[in-house]
C-alpha cells in the first residue's frame, strides 16, 4: 500500500502525464539558496540548526559522536545565541536571506519571460522553507519537463553546492517520469558576474571614498575539506584576484579572509575576525569589506561583518569599516543570472525564444498528442 506521501506524488505524476497531452512543455530554473530559520527565536533555530548540521555534506564527523555533540551542545547552546543575532538583522518581511532571494527569483523570472514565456523560476532552500521537495512537486503539476538547477553560490563547495545536488536528486527519486536535468556547478569565472561585482565595488568607492584596503571575506570551511579536494578555497582566491585586477588594485591594497568558522578544528585561513583586529593594530584606518561568496545579504554579512566585524576593527584602532552589499536583487544581478541561465539552457526549446523551428515543431507535437489523448478519453 502506498503511503500518503507516495499517493500525492502519484497524483502529481498522473496530472503531469495528462497535462503533457494538452499543454506545451515548460522549463524551470530552480534557484536554491542555503536556507534560514522561520523566526529569530531559539525555538525556530533548533530545527533549522538540527537539519543543517545533520547534513553529511556539511559535517563529516562520524554520526554517533556527532549526534551527541549536536544535540547535547550545539543545538541547545547555539540556538539562543544565533537567535539574538538573527533578531538584529530580521526585517518586517522576514529573514533578509529569504526576502532578497525571493525578490531576485521574481525579477529573474520577469526578465526571462520577456522573450521566454515557457521558462519559470522557482526558489527553494536547502534547509528550512521553501523546501526542495515542495518545489519539485510544484514543477510536476506545471508540466515542467526540463529543469535547470542554479545553486546561488558563485564558488563550488561540497558543503553547499553538492548538498543542493544531493537534495534535488533525492527528491527526484520519488518521481516516475523524470525531467531533463542540468546543474550549474559554479560561476566564479563568469565574465558577467565578475564585471557586476567589480562595478558594484567601483560605484561604492566613488560614492563613499577609496579605503586603505579592500577585504574580500568568504564564508569558511574546515581546512581538511580543502586537503581532501574541495575546490572552494581556490575558487575564492581566483574570484578575488580577478576582481582586484579589474579594479586595478596593487598587491597591498586587498586581501582574502574566511569568516564564520564553527567548532575547534582549523578552518581556511586567514580568519576574518582575527585579521580585522590585526589590521586595526597595524594602523589601517579605512577598510572596505565585500563578500563575493554570498549572492544575497544574510546573517553572515549583515551582522557578522557589518556589525560585529566593524566593532572588532574599531576596537583595534581602525577608523571606519564600510560593508559593500551583495548584488542582491539589483538589475545587474538579474542580468548576470539571466545570461547564465540562457547559456546553460542552450539547446532546450523553451530557451530558444521566439517562434523558431524548435518551438513550432514542439507545438505540432503537442497538438498531435492532444488529439491522441482525446481519442483515449483523457480529460
Ligand atoms: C560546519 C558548519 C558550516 C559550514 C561548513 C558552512 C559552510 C558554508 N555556509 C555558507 C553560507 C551560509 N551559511 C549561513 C549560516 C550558517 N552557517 C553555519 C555553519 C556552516 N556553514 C551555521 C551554523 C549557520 C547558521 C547561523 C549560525 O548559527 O551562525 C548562511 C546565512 C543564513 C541566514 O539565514 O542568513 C549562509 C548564506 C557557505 C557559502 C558555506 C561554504 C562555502
Ligand atoms: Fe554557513
Ligand atoms: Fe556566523
Amino acid at each position: 500500500m502506498p503511503g500518503p506521501g507516495e499517493q500525492l506524488v502519484e497524483t502529481i505524476e498522473a496530472t503531469r502525464a495528462v497535462n503533457a497531452h494538452r499543454e506545451a512543455a515548460r522549463a524551470a530554473v530552480l534557484m536554491v539558496n542555503l536556507g534560514t530559520p522561520e523566526a529569530p527565536t531559539a525555538k525556530a533555530l533548533r530545527p533549522y540548526l538540527r537539519q543543517f548540521l545533520s547534513d553529511r555534506r556539511v559535517i563529516e564527523v562520524p554520526k554517533p559522536i556527532w549526534w551527541f555533540i549536536l544535540n547535547g551542545f550545539i543545538v541547545p547552546f547555539r540556538s539562543p545565541k544565533s537567535a539574538e543575532a538573527y533578531a538584529r538583522v530580521w526585517t518586517e518581511h522576514g529573514s533578509p536571506l529569504l526576502v532578497d532571494s525571493r525578490s531576485l527569483a521574481h525579477k529573474l523570472e520577469a526578465e526571462l519571460q520577456t522573450d521566454l514565456p515557457r521558462v519559470k523560476v522557482m526558489l527553494a532552500m536547502t534547509y528550512g522553507q521553501p523546501d526542495i521537495d515542495s518545489a519539485i512537486d510544484r514543477l510536476r503539476r506545471e508540466n515542467i519537463q526540463r529543469l535547470l538547477i542554479l545553486p546561488m553560490y558563485p564558488q563550488y563547495s561540497a558543503t553547499t553546492t553538492a548538498s543542493v545536488f544531493d537534495q534535488v536528486t533525492n527528491s527526484l527519486q520519488r518521481l516516475r517520469w523524470l525531467p531533463e536535468v542540468r546543474f550549474i556547478n559554479n560561476f566564479h569565472h563568469d565574465e558577467n558576474w565578475l564585471s557586476a561585482v567589480t562595478e558594484s565595488i567601483r560605484r561604492f568607492r566613488k560614492q563613499r571614498g577609496a579605503p586603505d584596503k579592500l577585504l574580500f571575506s568568504f564564508h569558511g570551511i574546515p581546512k581538511k575539506n580543502l586537503l581532501a579536494g574541495d575546490p572552494y578555497y581556490c575558487q575564492c582566491q581566483a574570484s578575488a584576484r580577478n576582481i582586484a585586477e579589474r579594479l586595478g588594485l596593487a598587491d597591498g591594497e586587498w586581501m582574502v579572509t574566511f569568516q564564520s568558522r564553527l567548532g575547534r578544528a582549523e578552518w581556511l585561513k586567514p580568519y576574518t575576525d582575527q585579521t580585522l583586529e590585526e589590521l586595526g593594530h597595524q594602523g589601517v584606518k579605512k577598510l572596505h569589506v565585500v563578500c563575493p561568496g554570498f549572492s544575497v545579504d544574510c546573517l553572515e554579512t549583515l551582522d557578522e561583518i557589518a556589525v560585529e566585524g566593524r566593532d572588532e576593527f574599531l576596537e583595534a584602532g581602525g577608523e571606519s569599516l564600510k560593508y559593500i552589499p551583495c548584488l542582491n536583487d539589483s538589475p545587474e544581478h538579474v542580468k548576470v543570472l539571466s545570461a547564465l541561465c540562457r547559456q546553460h539552457g542552450q539547446g532546450w526549446p523553451e530557451f530558444a525564444g521566439g517562434r523558431d523551428a524548435g518551438q513550432s515543431e514542439l507545438e505540432a507535437r503537442v497538438e498531435r498528442s492532444a488529439a491522441a489523448a482525446e481519442r483515449l478519453g483523457l480529460e
